[in-house]
């Protein structure tokens, strides 16, 4: 059977996307036991593993570099790309949200409104839907700062706890959609790589279908 290539996003998802393999009885020491190595085989030598930042997920997976990959949708729903998203795998759960302090009115003004967000594709959207022309400002982290400290009238941002709104006086205005973790497959391999991976497909939709997400969780 072909080996066949699976790109992980680094940082939050990358415990779940671990377990969700284990679950399915694929095992990998190297990629739990990593140091700084950045490829990794599984411990029956059938799959590889390479831990990348999210967009780069998107990359390796559409350019065929990686026949797998696991994936926020927050980072499908920002770029626009080539690949099949075959499952929602109902772990990395958390939500869009226009956000910002207690005083700002979505309908209250004719002033055209200027946004934070490390999301500009998707804020616009958003805004571009409600028939409304905005300024998006690109901010790449802590976006909760920018409607605080005057730079903008809100936030378009993850929200999970709710936390960190919270603690920094911030409100949700709108709620603009869910999101989670997906599998996502290259096209080409779909074909070329079928039986393989159709299989680790057949085997993850069995186990989200029996133990639902609180195994997971
Ligand atoms: N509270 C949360 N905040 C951000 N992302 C979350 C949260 N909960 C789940 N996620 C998911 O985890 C993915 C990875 O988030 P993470 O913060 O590790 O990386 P990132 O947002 O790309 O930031 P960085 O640039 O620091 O790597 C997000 O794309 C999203 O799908
Ligand atoms: O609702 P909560 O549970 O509080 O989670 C939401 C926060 O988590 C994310 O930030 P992250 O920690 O990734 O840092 P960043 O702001 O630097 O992107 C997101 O941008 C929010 O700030």
């Amino acid at each position: 059977m072909a080996v066949v290539r699976v790109a992980l996003t680094k940082g939050r998802l990358e415990k779940e996307s671990i377990k969700i393999f284990k679950s399915i009885g694929i095992n990998s020491k190297e990629l739990e036991n990593k140091g700084r190595k950045i490829i990794f085989k599984s411990d029956d030598n059938t799959l590889e593993f390479i831990l990348v930042k999210a967009k780069d997920v998107l990359t390796y997976v559409e350019h065929g570099a990686a026949d797998m990959g696991i994936v926020g949708k927050d980072t499908i729903l920002e770029e626009t790309r080539d690949f099949y998203e075959v499952l929602d795998l109902k772990v990395g759960k958390c939500r869009f949200a226009l956000a910002s302090t207690p005083e700002f009115k979505l309908d209250g003004s004719y002033r055209r409104k200027k946004i934070a967000t490390k999301y500009p594709n998707v804020a616009r959207k958003y805004f571009v839907d409600r028939g409304e022309d905005v300024e998006i400002i690109r901010i790449e982290g802590s976006v909760e700062i920018a409607p605080i400290l005057g730079l903008t009238d809100a936030v378009v941002d993850i929200v999970e706890t709710g936390r960190t709104l919270k603690e920094n006086g911030l409100i949700i205005v709108d709620e603009i959609c869910d999101v989670s973790a997906r599998m996502i497959v290259n096209k080409a391999s779909m074909k070329m790589k079928k039986e393989h991976i159709s299989s680790i497909i057949r085997r993850l939709e069995d186990y989200l279908n029996n133990y639902g997400e609180e195994a997971l969780a």
